[in-house]
């Protein structure tokens, strides 16, 4: 039996106005003539999904395709222009950086009005208050007016009493990207108790890593409406593909012809071999240098579907690149690859020591490597097993280019 639906989206669109005056005094003037001077704009359209208790949802997408809003709706934050919100359970969200806190009060104060606000009584939140401080890492400066916080102080209250108040539904909109990487390592580990606790997450994320490592289900928005909803691994591979068509479209002058950059990936290729049990992976990149440019180099990357990084290097430290225009082919070759079974990207960027960044494949190729007897995850372990009477099988794990 599939759990219940704690959150029910139907057929939600919202519509923003759109003001073409710019000024006050254009606003006043073309009172009259207002519907011609504002423009509708759609920021999501036609959205329907069912959440069900205790799954961790991603929605992804480009800048501007509507994350935000349709969290803001599910939070009840802004009403959808068209169809409906049911919401069951406790809610909390960490919408907006600074959203629900008072500036003027100090953390303890906007911690009480927080979690009051969030249905908590007074006791309850007398009982949490020393886990919410201990959490948040704010110490002394709880006393403090929190208009003197920094951004990353301002998140970590946030979430410390978010997460303290039992929510049966957390929301969360990217603030997870500001605090420092132990509070960031610290949040994370929540999210993980929250949902071997059965609890539901909707999160807004830029980070494929974050939502393959975290999400059962991610919902790809493209201009306003669901382009993917299901299965992680194909939402983050529609994200990406949606990514490099947006990068060859900025590579486009205006009257459509190529826009040269002075370092480009001109080719990439894939090949395997598999010798004595073992497989070495050959990536041959073909880099066009269309304007020299000194100390330049490759930064090269393998990924799990999910967007986890396994590997990275690059070649500053390896290689004193050729200068020369034209097209120069390097070769990454990597023996005894042991990787499970699985999907996997290489990604190539180039770029030079100065940090200027030129080209990017994300991916550059992809390869697959098929199930083998041995076990599953991202390492192949030849783990042996012996057992009397047991005859031993042979198994050989192949890379099939994709
Ligand atoms: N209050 C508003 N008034 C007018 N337009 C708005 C308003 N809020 C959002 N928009 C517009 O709606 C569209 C969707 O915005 P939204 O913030 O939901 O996108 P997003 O996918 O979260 O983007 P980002 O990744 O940049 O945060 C954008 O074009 C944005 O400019």
């Amino acid at each position: 039996m599939s759990s219940p639906t704690i959150v029910s989206v139907n057929d939600v669109s919202k519509r923003f106005i759109m003001h073409k005056d710019k000024s006050l005094k254009e606003r006043f003037v073309n009172f009259r003539r207002a519907r011609r001077h504002r423009d509708d704009f759609w920021a999501l359209s036609e959205i329907s999904l069912d959440i069900h208790s205790g799954s961790t949802v991603g929605l992804v997408g480009h800048n501007g395709s509507g994350k935000s809003t349709l969290l803001k709706v599910i939070g009840g934050i802004i009403q959808p222009t068209k169809g409906s919100i049911l919401r069951r359970g406790r809610m909390a969200a960490l919408l907006e950086l600074g959203a629900g806190f008072h500036p003027d009060l100090t953390g303890r104060e906007n911690v009480y009005l927080n979690a009051a606000i969030l249905g908590l009584t007074r006791s309850e939140t007398d009982r949490h208050f020393d886990e919410i401080v201990d959490f948040s890492g704010i110490g002394e400066f709880i006393d403090t007016q929190v208009k003197f916080y920094s951004s990353g102080m301002y998140v970590r209250l946030a979430f410390a009493v978010a997460v303290h108040v039992d929510p049966d539904l957390l929301l969360v909109d990217e603030v997870l990207a500001v605090g420092d990487e132990p509070f960031q390592r610290k949040c994370m580990e929540k999210i993980a108790q929250f949902q071997h606790e059965g609890r539901t997450i909707i999160l807004v994320s830029h980070s494929a890593e974050q939502v393959g490592s975290l999400c059962d289900r991610v919902v790809v928005l493209d201009g306003g409406r669901i382009q993917h909803d299901g299965n992680p691994g194909e939402g983050i591979r529609i994200l990406r593909e949606g990514y490099e068509d947006e990068r060859r479209a900025v590579l486009r002058n205006a009257d459509g012809s190529r826009r040269k950059l002075a370092l480009e990936v001109g080719s990439f290729d894939l090949e395997s071999s598999f010798d004595a049990g073992t497989t070495t992976l050959t990536a041959r990149l073909g880099v066009d240098v269309n304007e020299s440019v000194p100390d330049w180099g490759v930064g090269f990357s393998i990924e799990t579907a999910l967007g986890m990084r396994l590997y990275n290097m690059t070649t500053f430290d390896e290689l004193a690149l050729p200068t020369s225009t034209g097209r120069h082919e390097l070769v990454f070759t990597i023996p005894d690859l042991r990787v499970g079974p699985g999907q996997y990207m290489i990604n190539v960027g180039l770029g030079d020591k100065a940090g200027r960044n030129y080209d990017l494949a994300t991916p550059a190729g992809t390869f697959q490597v098929p199930g083998d007897d041995y076990g599953n995850g991202v390492l192949a372990l030849r783990t042996s097993v012996t057992a009397e009477g047991a005859v031993p099988l042979v198994r050989n794990a192949k890379i099939e280019l994709t």
